[in-house]
Protein backbone atom coordinates (compact mmCIF):
# COMPACT_ATOMS: atom_id res chain seq x y z
CA UNK A 1 0.00 0.00 0.00
CA UNK A 2 1.12 3.53 -0.65
CA UNK A 3 0.96 5.48 2.54
CA UNK A 4 1.44 9.14 2.97
CA UNK A 5 0.56 11.94 5.26
CA UNK A 6 -2.34 14.15 4.29
CA UNK A 7 0.01 17.10 4.68
CA UNK A 8 2.17 15.72 1.90
CA UNK A 9 -0.77 15.13 -0.36
CA UNK A 10 -1.20 17.37 -3.38
CA UNK A 11 -4.86 17.60 -2.40
CA UNK A 12 -4.35 19.18 1.00
CA UNK A 13 -3.92 22.67 -0.35
CA UNK A 14 -2.77 24.41 2.81
CA UNK A 15 -0.84 26.74 0.56
CA UNK A 16 -3.81 27.37 -1.72
CA UNK A 17 -5.39 30.83 -1.84
CA UNK A 18 -7.60 31.12 1.19
CA UNK A 19 -11.16 31.65 0.06
CA UNK A 20 -12.34 30.79 3.51
CA UNK A 21 -15.42 32.55 4.82
CA UNK A 22 -14.91 34.14 8.25
CA UNK A 23 -16.68 31.35 10.16
CA UNK A 24 -14.47 28.70 8.65
CA UNK A 25 -11.25 30.65 9.09
CA UNK A 26 -11.28 29.82 12.77
CA UNK A 27 -11.50 26.20 11.93
CA UNK A 28 -8.27 26.10 10.07
CA UNK A 29 -6.24 27.29 13.01
CA UNK A 30 -7.63 24.54 15.22
CA UNK A 31 -5.99 21.18 15.21
CA UNK A 32 -7.88 17.98 15.87
CA UNK A 33 -6.88 16.10 18.96
CA UNK A 34 -7.14 12.35 18.93
CA UNK A 35 -10.83 12.41 19.72
CA UNK A 36 -13.40 11.42 17.19
CA UNK A 37 -14.40 14.88 16.04
CA UNK A 38 -13.65 18.36 17.10
CA UNK A 39 -16.94 19.30 18.70
CA UNK A 40 -16.92 23.04 18.03
CA UNK A 41 -18.88 24.56 15.17
CA UNK A 42 -16.30 25.18 12.55
CA UNK A 43 -17.99 25.68 9.25
CA UNK A 44 -21.07 27.69 8.46
CA UNK A 45 -24.16 26.95 10.44
CA UNK A 46 -26.00 25.95 7.33
CA UNK A 47 -23.25 23.61 6.23
CA UNK A 48 -23.95 19.90 6.45
CA UNK A 49 -20.55 19.59 8.07
CA UNK A 50 -20.85 21.97 11.01
CA UNK A 51 -19.29 20.28 14.00
CA UNK A 52 -16.24 18.84 12.27
CA UNK A 53 -12.68 20.07 12.50
CA UNK A 54 -10.09 19.85 9.76
CA UNK A 55 -8.61 16.37 9.28
CA UNK A 56 -5.02 16.21 10.36
CA UNK A 57 -3.68 12.70 10.20
CA UNK A 58 -2.21 10.11 7.87
CA UNK A 59 -4.30 8.98 4.92
CA UNK A 60 -4.11 5.79 3.05
CA UNK A 61 -3.97 5.51 -0.71
CA UNK A 62 -5.46 2.47 -2.30
CA UNK A 63 -3.39 -0.67 -1.92
CA UNK A 64 -2.26 -1.87 -5.37
CA UNK A 65 -4.97 -3.75 -7.21
CA UNK A 66 -7.63 -2.67 -4.71
CA UNK A 67 -10.73 -0.70 -5.69
CA UNK A 68 -12.78 1.43 -3.30
CA UNK A 69 -15.94 -0.08 -1.90
CA UNK A 70 -18.69 2.46 -2.54
CA UNK A 71 -21.45 2.94 0.03
CA UNK A 72 -24.49 5.14 -0.71
CA UNK A 73 -26.43 6.90 2.05
CA UNK A 74 -29.62 8.63 0.94
CA UNK A 75 -31.72 11.01 2.99
CA UNK A 76 -33.39 14.36 2.95
CA UNK A 77 -31.59 17.28 4.53
CA UNK A 78 -31.80 17.32 8.33
CA UNK A 79 -32.59 13.61 8.61
CA UNK A 80 -29.56 12.55 10.60
CA UNK A 81 -26.96 11.79 7.91
CA UNK A 82 -24.19 13.53 9.85
CA UNK A 83 -25.07 11.67 13.01
CA UNK A 84 -25.16 8.38 11.13
CA UNK A 85 -21.79 9.18 9.54
CA UNK A 86 -20.29 9.60 13.00
CA UNK A 87 -21.40 6.09 13.87
CA UNK A 88 -20.21 4.62 10.57
CA UNK A 89 -16.76 6.23 10.62
CA UNK A 90 -16.38 5.20 14.26
CA UNK A 91 -17.05 1.56 13.33
CA UNK A 92 -14.45 1.87 10.59
CA UNK A 93 -11.99 2.61 13.35
CA UNK A 94 -10.46 5.87 12.19
CA UNK A 95 -8.69 7.68 15.05
CA UNK A 96 -10.19 10.93 13.88
CA UNK A 97 -12.46 12.23 11.18
CA UNK A 98 -12.47 15.69 9.76
CA UNK A 99 -12.93 17.97 6.81
CA UNK A 100 -10.67 17.46 3.83
CA UNK A 101 -7.95 20.03 4.49
CA UNK A 102 -8.19 22.21 1.40
CA UNK A 103 -7.96 25.54 3.20
CA UNK A 104 -11.50 26.63 2.36
CA UNK A 105 -15.11 25.56 2.72
CA UNK A 106 -15.67 21.90 1.85
CA UNK A 107 -18.38 19.28 2.34
CA UNK A 108 -15.93 16.36 2.14
CA UNK A 109 -15.08 14.40 5.26
CA UNK A 110 -12.11 12.08 5.52
CA UNK A 111 -10.58 9.64 7.94
CA UNK A 112 -7.44 7.58 7.49
CA UNK A 113 -9.18 4.99 5.32
CA UNK A 114 -12.49 6.58 4.33
CA UNK A 115 -13.75 9.47 2.22
CA UNK A 116 -17.30 10.80 2.51
CA UNK A 117 -18.49 13.08 -0.24
CA UNK A 118 -21.73 15.02 -0.10
CA UNK A 119 -23.71 14.88 -3.32
CA UNK A 120 -24.87 18.49 -2.83
CA UNK A 121 -21.58 19.19 -4.60
CA UNK A 122 -23.20 18.06 -7.84
CA UNK A 123 -25.83 20.82 -7.75
CA UNK A 124 -25.66 22.37 -11.21
CA UNK A 125 -27.76 25.33 -10.18
CA UNK A 126 -26.58 27.47 -7.33
CA UNK A 127 -28.99 29.16 -4.90
CA UNK A 128 -29.52 32.10 -7.23
CA UNK A 129 -30.03 29.80 -10.21
CA UNK A 130 -32.63 27.83 -8.32
CA UNK A 131 -34.43 30.99 -7.26
CA UNK A 132 -34.50 32.21 -10.87
CA UNK A 133 -35.74 28.92 -12.34
CA UNK A 134 -38.03 27.96 -9.47
CA UNK A 135 -36.37 24.55 -9.31
CA UNK A 136 -35.56 23.00 -5.95
CA UNK A 137 -32.22 21.38 -5.07
CA UNK A 138 -34.04 18.05 -5.05
CA UNK A 139 -34.96 18.29 -8.72
CA UNK A 140 -32.64 16.30 -11.01
CA UNK A 141 -32.63 19.31 -13.36
CA UNK A 142 -30.80 21.26 -10.65
CA UNK A 143 -28.09 18.59 -10.42
CA UNK A 144 -25.40 17.28 -12.73
CA UNK A 145 -25.98 13.53 -12.58
CA UNK A 146 -23.71 12.91 -15.61
CA UNK A 147 -20.76 14.35 -13.74
CA UNK A 148 -21.75 12.50 -10.56
CA UNK A 149 -21.75 9.25 -12.52
CA UNK A 150 -18.46 9.93 -14.28
CA UNK A 151 -16.70 10.86 -11.04
CA UNK A 152 -18.05 8.01 -8.90
CA UNK A 153 -17.09 5.64 -11.72
CA UNK A 154 -13.59 7.12 -11.91
CA UNK A 155 -13.15 6.85 -8.13
CA UNK A 156 -14.33 3.28 -8.21
CA UNK A 157 -11.72 2.57 -10.84
CA UNK A 158 -9.10 4.09 -8.55
CA UNK A 159 -8.72 7.44 -10.33
CA UNK A 160 -8.42 10.86 -8.70
CA UNK A 161 -11.10 13.41 -9.65
CA UNK A 162 -11.60 17.17 -9.45
CA UNK A 163 -15.01 17.44 -7.82
CA UNK A 164 -17.00 20.66 -7.67
CA UNK A 165 -18.05 22.11 -4.31
CA UNK A 166 -21.45 23.54 -3.43
CA UNK A 167 -20.85 26.12 -0.75
CA UNK A 168 -23.76 26.10 1.69
CA UNK A 169 -22.67 29.37 3.24
CA UNK A 170 -22.62 31.45 0.07
CA UNK A 171 -25.04 29.29 -1.93
CA UNK A 172 -22.53 29.30 -4.80
CA UNK A 173 -20.45 26.72 -6.64
CA UNK A 174 -16.81 26.98 -5.55
CA UNK A 175 -13.68 25.89 -7.43
CA UNK A 176 -13.21 22.13 -7.50
CA UNK A 177 -11.34 20.08 -4.90
CA UNK A 178 -9.14 17.04 -5.53
CA UNK A 179 -10.68 13.77 -4.37
CA UNK A 180 -8.45 10.76 -4.24
CA UNK A 181 -9.81 7.23 -4.04
CA UNK A 182 -9.64 5.62 -0.59
CA UNK A 183 -10.55 2.08 0.49
CA UNK A 184 -13.98 3.15 1.74
CA UNK A 185 -15.85 5.71 -0.30
CA UNK A 186 -19.20 6.96 0.97
CA UNK A 187 -21.50 9.03 -1.21
CA UNK A 188 -24.21 10.66 0.85
CA UNK A 189 -26.96 13.08 0.02
CA UNK A 190 -30.24 13.48 -1.75
CA UNK A 191 -29.70 11.16 -4.74
CA UNK A 192 -27.03 8.46 -4.32
CA UNK A 193 -29.17 5.71 -5.88
CA UNK A 194 -31.61 7.78 -7.95
CA UNK A 195 -29.65 7.64 -11.19
CA UNK A 196 -29.43 3.98 -12.22
CA UNK A 197 -25.86 4.41 -13.49
CA UNK A 198 -24.67 5.63 -10.08
CA UNK A 199 -26.81 3.06 -8.28
CA UNK A 200 -25.04 0.29 -10.20
CA UNK A 201 -21.69 1.58 -8.93
CA UNK A 202 -22.83 1.56 -5.31
CA UNK A 203 -21.87 -1.67 -3.51
CA UNK A 204 -24.28 -1.21 -0.62
CA UNK A 205 -26.95 1.39 0.10
CA UNK A 206 -28.79 2.80 3.08
CA UNK A 207 -31.84 5.09 3.12
CA UNK A 208 -32.66 7.12 6.22
CA UNK A 209 -36.44 7.29 6.22
CA UNK A 210 -37.57 9.92 8.65
CA UNK A 211 -41.34 10.21 8.68
CA UNK A 212 -42.89 13.66 8.43
CA UNK A 213 -43.80 14.13 12.10
CA UNK A 214 -40.32 13.23 13.27
CA UNK A 215 -38.64 15.28 10.53
CA UNK A 216 -40.66 18.27 11.69
CA UNK A 217 -39.69 17.67 15.35
CA UNK A 218 -35.98 17.41 14.47
CA UNK A 219 -36.11 20.48 12.24
CA UNK A 220 -37.76 22.49 14.99
CA UNK A 221 -35.09 21.40 17.43
CA UNK A 222 -32.26 22.40 15.12
CA UNK A 223 -33.56 25.25 12.96
CA UNK A 224 -35.72 26.97 15.58
CA UNK A 225 -33.78 26.39 18.76
CA UNK A 226 -30.27 26.48 17.29
CA UNK A 227 -30.63 28.68 14.19
CA UNK A 228 -33.38 31.10 15.17
CA UNK A 229 -35.85 30.22 12.36
CA UNK A 230 -39.57 30.68 12.99
CA UNK A 231 -42.01 27.79 13.25
CA UNK A 232 -43.85 29.11 10.18
CA UNK A 233 -40.70 29.28 8.07
CA UNK A 234 -39.73 25.70 9.01
CA UNK A 235 -43.24 24.50 8.19
CA UNK A 236 -43.16 26.39 4.87
CA UNK A 237 -39.76 24.99 3.95
CA UNK A 238 -40.83 21.39 4.67
CA UNK A 239 -44.09 21.85 2.75
CA UNK A 240 -42.37 23.42 -0.25
CA UNK A 241 -39.91 20.51 -0.51
CA UNK A 242 -42.60 17.82 -0.25
CA UNK A 243 -43.53 17.34 -3.95
CA UNK A 244 -39.93 17.08 -5.15
CA UNK A 245 -38.98 14.98 -2.15
CA UNK A 246 -41.77 12.54 -3.01
CA UNK A 247 -40.81 12.52 -6.70
CA UNK A 248 -37.02 12.32 -6.55
CA UNK A 249 -35.72 11.36 -3.10
CA UNK A 250 -38.27 9.10 -1.45
CA UNK A 251 -38.44 6.54 -4.32
CA UNK A 252 -34.89 5.51 -3.40
CA UNK A 253 -36.18 3.82 -0.28
CA UNK A 254 -37.63 1.06 -2.45
CA UNK A 255 -34.16 0.33 -3.79
CA UNK A 256 -31.95 0.59 -0.71
CA UNK A 257 -30.40 -2.50 0.84
CA UNK A 258 -31.14 -1.22 4.35
CA UNK A 259 -33.74 1.36 5.34
CA UNK A 260 -33.65 2.89 8.81
CA UNK A 261 -37.17 4.15 9.32
CA UNK A 262 -37.98 6.51 12.17
CA UNK A 263 -41.60 6.94 13.26
CA UNK A 264 -43.34 8.34 16.32
CA UNK A 265 -43.55 5.78 19.12
CA UNK A 266 -46.54 3.46 19.30
CA UNK A 267 -46.10 3.09 23.06
CA UNK A 268 -47.61 6.49 23.90
CA UNK A 269 -49.74 9.13 22.24
CA UNK A 270 -46.96 11.51 21.21
CA UNK A 271 -47.91 13.72 18.27
CA UNK A 272 -44.77 15.84 18.75
CA UNK A 273 -42.48 12.95 17.82
CA UNK A 274 -40.46 13.11 21.03
CA UNK A 275 -40.48 9.35 21.49
CA UNK A 276 -39.49 7.15 18.58
CA UNK A 277 -40.12 3.79 17.03
CA UNK A 278 -37.28 2.78 14.73
CA UNK A 279 -37.28 -0.01 12.16
CA UNK A 280 -34.19 -1.55 10.59
CA UNK A 281 -35.56 -2.89 7.30
CA UNK A 282 -33.06 -5.28 5.76
CA UNK A 283 -33.57 -6.69 2.29
CA UNK A 284 -32.98 -10.37 1.75
CA UNK A 285 -30.92 -11.74 -1.13
CA UNK A 286 -28.44 -8.85 -1.20
CA UNK A 287 -24.91 -9.89 -2.17
CA UNK A 288 -22.45 -10.02 0.75
CA UNK A 289 -25.17 -9.20 3.27
CA UNK A 290 -27.04 -11.23 5.88
CA UNK A 291 -29.52 -9.42 8.13
CA UNK A 292 -28.74 -8.91 11.80
CA UNK A 293 -31.38 -10.55 13.96
CA UNK A 294 -32.27 -11.17 17.57
CA UNK A 295 -32.27 -14.58 19.30
CA UNK A 296 -32.40 -16.73 16.17
CA UNK A 297 -32.24 -16.14 12.45
CA UNK A 298 -35.75 -16.22 10.98
CA UNK A 299 -37.49 -16.16 14.36
CA UNK A 300 -40.35 -13.73 14.92
CA UNK A 301 -40.33 -11.67 18.09
CA UNK A 302 -43.61 -10.11 19.03
CA UNK A 303 -42.85 -7.51 21.65
CA UNK A 304 -39.78 -8.43 23.70
CA UNK A 305 -39.74 -6.00 26.62
CA UNK A 306 -36.45 -6.23 28.52
CA UNK A 307 -36.90 -5.90 32.28
CA UNK A 308 -36.19 -2.56 33.88
CA UNK A 309 -33.57 -4.29 35.97
CA UNK A 310 -31.49 -5.44 33.01
CA UNK A 311 -32.18 -2.38 30.83
CA UNK A 312 -33.26 0.58 33.00
CA UNK A 313 -36.07 2.58 31.35
CA UNK A 314 -37.51 5.53 33.22
CA UNK A 315 -39.72 7.03 30.49
CA UNK A 316 -42.10 5.19 28.17
CA UNK A 317 -40.42 1.78 28.29
CA UNK A 318 -38.87 -0.31 25.56
CA UNK A 319 -40.27 -2.90 23.19
CA UNK A 320 -38.46 -4.87 20.51
CA UNK A 321 -40.04 -6.74 17.61
CA UNK A 322 -38.71 -8.80 14.74
CA UNK A 323 -40.61 -9.97 11.71
CA UNK A 324 -40.58 -10.50 7.95
CA UNK A 325 -42.11 -7.91 5.65
CA UNK A 326 -42.66 -7.32 1.98
CA UNK A 327 -40.76 -4.10 1.31
CA UNK A 328 -42.00 -2.74 -2.01
CA UNK A 329 -41.96 -6.19 -3.57
CA UNK A 330 -38.73 -7.33 -1.91
CA UNK A 331 -38.66 -9.77 1.02
CA UNK A 332 -37.09 -8.15 4.08
CA UNK A 333 -36.36 -8.85 7.74
CA UNK A 334 -37.24 -6.09 10.15
CA UNK A 335 -35.78 -5.43 13.60
CA UNK A 336 -37.79 -2.81 15.44
CA UNK A 337 -37.07 -0.91 18.64
CA UNK A 338 -39.74 1.30 20.18
CA UNK A 339 -39.13 3.50 23.21
CA UNK A 340 -36.13 4.53 25.23
CA UNK A 341 -33.55 3.25 27.69
CA UNK A 342 -31.60 5.17 30.32
CA UNK A 343 -28.06 4.06 29.72
CA UNK A 344 -26.13 2.84 26.67
CA UNK A 345 -24.14 0.29 28.69
CA UNK A 346 -27.31 -1.57 29.69
CA UNK A 347 -27.82 -2.52 26.03
CA UNK A 348 -25.33 -5.32 26.72
CA UNK A 349 -28.39 -7.25 27.94
CA UNK A 350 -29.82 -7.06 24.40
CA UNK A 351 -26.56 -7.24 22.48
CA UNK A 352 -25.85 -10.73 23.81
CA UNK A 353 -28.89 -12.03 21.91
CA UNK A 354 -27.84 -10.63 18.51
CA UNK A 355 -27.24 -13.03 15.63
CA UNK A 356 -25.19 -12.11 12.51
CA UNK A 357 -24.31 -8.70 13.93
CA UNK A 358 -20.84 -8.67 12.39
CA UNK A 359 -19.26 -7.81 15.74
CA UNK A 360 -15.52 -8.27 16.33
CA UNK A 361 -16.09 -8.72 20.07
CA UNK A 362 -19.09 -9.66 22.16
CA UNK A 363 -19.56 -6.10 23.44
CA UNK A 364 -18.73 -4.13 20.33
CA UNK A 365 -22.18 -2.56 19.89
CA UNK A 366 -22.20 -1.05 23.38
CA UNK A 367 -18.59 0.01 23.16
CA UNK A 368 -19.16 1.70 19.76
CA UNK A 369 -22.22 3.50 21.10
CA UNK A 370 -20.40 4.65 24.21
CA UNK A 371 -17.72 6.32 22.09
CA UNK A 372 -20.35 8.63 20.57
CA UNK A 373 -22.86 8.66 23.37
CA UNK A 374 -23.39 12.42 23.09
CA UNK A 375 -24.81 11.91 19.55
CA UNK A 376 -28.57 12.38 19.11
CA UNK A 377 -30.53 9.16 19.39
CA UNK A 378 -28.08 7.36 21.65
CA UNK A 379 -30.86 6.43 24.08
CA UNK A 380 -33.37 5.13 21.54
CA UNK A 381 -33.59 2.83 18.55
CA UNK A 382 -31.94 5.32 16.18
CA UNK A 383 -28.58 4.97 17.94
CA UNK A 384 -28.84 1.22 18.43
CA UNK A 385 -30.05 0.36 14.93
CA UNK A 386 -27.73 2.85 13.20
CA UNK A 387 -24.85 1.14 15.01
CA UNK A 388 -26.02 -2.29 13.85
CA UNK A 389 -26.28 -0.92 10.31
CA UNK A 390 -22.74 0.46 10.54
CA UNK A 391 -21.48 -2.99 11.58
CA UNK A 392 -23.20 -4.54 8.57
CA UNK A 393 -21.59 -1.95 6.26
CA UNK A 394 -18.19 -2.91 7.66
CA UNK A 395 -18.99 -6.58 7.13
CA UNK A 396 -19.97 -5.94 3.51
CA UNK A 397 -16.75 -4.00 3.02
CA UNK A 398 -14.64 -6.83 4.42
CA UNK A 399 -16.40 -9.46 2.34
CA UNK A 400 -15.91 -7.50 -0.88
CA UNK A 401 -12.31 -6.56 -0.15
CA UNK A 402 -11.24 -9.83 1.45
CA UNK A 403 -9.37 -7.82 4.08
CA UNK A 404 -10.37 -6.73 7.56
CA UNK A 405 -10.56 -3.09 8.57
CA UNK A 406 -8.01 -3.86 11.31
CA UNK A 407 -5.55 -5.04 8.68
CA UNK A 408 -6.10 -1.86 6.70
CA UNK A 409 -5.71 0.36 9.76
CA UNK A 410 -2.45 -1.33 10.72
CA UNK A 411 -0.99 -0.18 7.42
CA UNK A 412 -1.97 3.39 8.25
CA UNK A 413 -0.54 3.14 11.75
CA UNK A 414 2.76 2.20 10.22
CA UNK A 415 3.05 5.67 8.68
CA UNK A 416 5.40 8.03 10.56
CA UNK A 417 3.69 11.18 11.84
CA UNK A 418 3.85 14.10 9.44
CA UNK A 419 6.62 16.60 10.09
N1 LIG B 1 -31.47 10.09 16.22
C1 LIG B 1 -31.87 11.33 16.46
N2 LIG B 1 -32.67 11.61 17.48
C2 LIG B 1 -33.08 12.87 17.70
N3 LIG B 1 -32.73 13.92 16.94
C3 LIG B 1 -31.92 13.69 15.92
C4 LIG B 1 -31.44 12.38 15.60
N4 LIG B 1 -30.65 12.45 14.51
C5 LIG B 1 -30.66 13.74 14.15
N5 LIG B 1 -31.40 14.48 14.99
C6 LIG B 1 -31.68 15.90 14.91
O1 LIG B 1 -31.74 16.27 13.56
C7 LIG B 1 -30.83 17.34 13.28
C8 LIG B 1 -30.18 17.03 11.93
O2 LIG B 1 -29.30 15.93 12.09
P1 LIG B 1 -28.03 15.82 11.16
O3 LIG B 1 -27.28 17.10 11.19
O4 LIG B 1 -27.33 14.57 11.55
O5 LIG B 1 -28.77 15.64 9.76
P2 LIG B 1 -28.24 15.84 8.27
O6 LIG B 1 -29.05 14.94 7.43
O7 LIG B 1 -26.77 15.65 8.24
O8 LIG B 1 -28.62 17.32 8.02
P3 LIG B 1 -28.13 18.36 6.87
O9 LIG B 1 -27.95 17.59 5.61
O10 LIG B 1 -29.24 19.36 6.81
O11 LIG B 1 -26.89 18.99 7.42
C9 LIG B 1 -29.83 17.36 14.46
O12 LIG B 1 -29.48 18.67 14.78
C10 LIG B 1 -30.61 16.72 15.57
O13 LIG B 1 -31.24 17.74 16.29
O1 LIG C 1 -31.46 19.69 0.23
C1 LIG C 1 -30.36 20.09 0.56
C2 LIG C 1 -29.31 19.10 0.85
O2 LIG C 1 -28.41 19.51 1.82
C3 LIG C 1 -30.10 21.56 0.55
O3 LIG C 1 -31.29 22.25 0.75
C4 LIG C 1 -29.50 21.94 -0.79
O4 LIG C 1 -28.22 21.36 -0.90
C5 LIG C 1 -29.39 23.44 -0.95
O5 LIG C 1 -28.61 23.96 0.08
P1 LIG C 1 -28.80 25.44 0.61
O6 LIG C 1 -30.17 25.46 1.24
O7 LIG C 1 -27.69 25.62 1.62
O8 LIG C 1 -28.70 26.35 -0.56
Amino acid sequence: ATLRSSKQSPSTGFAAPVLTPPKAANALSKRLDNSFVNPVTLVGESSPRSGYGVYDGPRMSLPPGEKPVVIGVAADSGCGKSTFMRRVTQIFGGKNVGLLPIGRETNTLVSDIATIICLDDYHSLDRKGRAETGLSALDPKANNFDLMYEQVKAIKEGTTVEKPIYNHITGELDPAETIEPSPIFIVEGLHPIYDSRVKDLVDFSVYLDITDDVKFAWKIQRDMEERGHSLESIQKSIESRKPDFAAYVEPQKKEADIVIQVLPSSLVDDPKGKYLKVRLIQRLGVENFTPVELFESGADVDGFAPSKTSVPQSTIGLKIKQYSEDWFGHPARVLEMDGEYDDVSSLAAIEKFLVNAGEKSSAEVVSAMEKVKDAPGSLNGTGFLQTLCALKIREVYEKIQGETVEELLKKVEAVPAAA
